[in-house]
């Protein structure tokens, strides 16, 4: 029960990310599915939480980069408060990692890149979607998508304005280690002018 889970705990200049890099590692060799899953909450302007999942393209002390419609419920929610909090739960490593940070909107240039790079149904997909508000019906969507599979060429599939990526400045970071009989490790970094700042926290 001595072994350290975290052992970048002692190095405040990098800590805690070369561990969620290692695991974020482990993760992609282990998980079913989309590994780089996340749990994103926010809050509206009456303090109301909402939490769905999103894909984290992008992981490390310089932010959690993903990429939505700005309309969505997450898009406004950020944009009237950018306080959020991020969590990955790997179940086949009984891992925990929970980020706490302010979101800033990438650059247009960053989301042009990152459309760029998604198959071009999925750019058809987010110029067809109004997410997060009402359908009418599926064909209605499907007809969307169909027309602009006749408009555009795959290479030219324009990026709408209302589709593009926050990036969440770490603030706070906490891991979780399963050990038996719950009996786990936790430590929570606070980032401080001096560097990562860990704590280690009772179970
Ligand atoms: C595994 C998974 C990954 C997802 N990734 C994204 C994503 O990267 N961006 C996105 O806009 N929606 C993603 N979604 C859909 C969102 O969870 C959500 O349904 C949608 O964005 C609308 O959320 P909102 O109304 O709270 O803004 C994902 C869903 C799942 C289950
Ligand atoms: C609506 C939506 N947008 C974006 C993504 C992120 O995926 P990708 O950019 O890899 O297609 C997802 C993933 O499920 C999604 O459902």
């Amino acid at each position: 029960m001595t072994e350290n889970a975290f052992p970048p705990l002692l190095d405040p200049a990098t800590a805690p990310f070369p561990t969620i890099a290692a695991w974020m590692n482990e993760a992609a060799e282990h998980e079913l599915n989309d590994p780089t899953a996340v749990a994103l909450a926010t809050v509206d302007s009456r303090g109301r939480p909402s939490v769905r999942m999103v894909l984290a393209k992008a992981v490390g002390p310089d932010g959690v980069v993903f990429f939505t419609n700005l309309q969505s419920r997450k898009g406004t929610d950020l944009h009237g408060n950018p306080n959020a909090a991020l969590l990955w739960h790997w179940k086949s490593l009984r891992r925990q990692v929970r980020i706490e940070g302010r979101a800033q909107k990438v650059t247009p240039a960053e989301a042009d890149r990152y459309f760029a790079s998604r198959h071009p149904e999925s750019r058809r997909g987010a110029l067809a979607s109004d997410q997060s508000r009402p359908m009418p019906d599926r064909e209605a969507f499907e007809r969307r998508v169909e027309e602009l599979r006749a408009r555009y060429g795959d290479d030219d599939i324009p990026r709408p304005g209302y589709w593009s990526g926050f990036r969440i400045m770490p603030e706070a970071v906490e891991l979780w280690q399963d050990r038996p009989h719950r009996l786990h490790d936790r430590v929570r970094w606070e980032k401080t002018e001096a560097g990562w700042n860990g704590t280690r926290l009772f179970p």
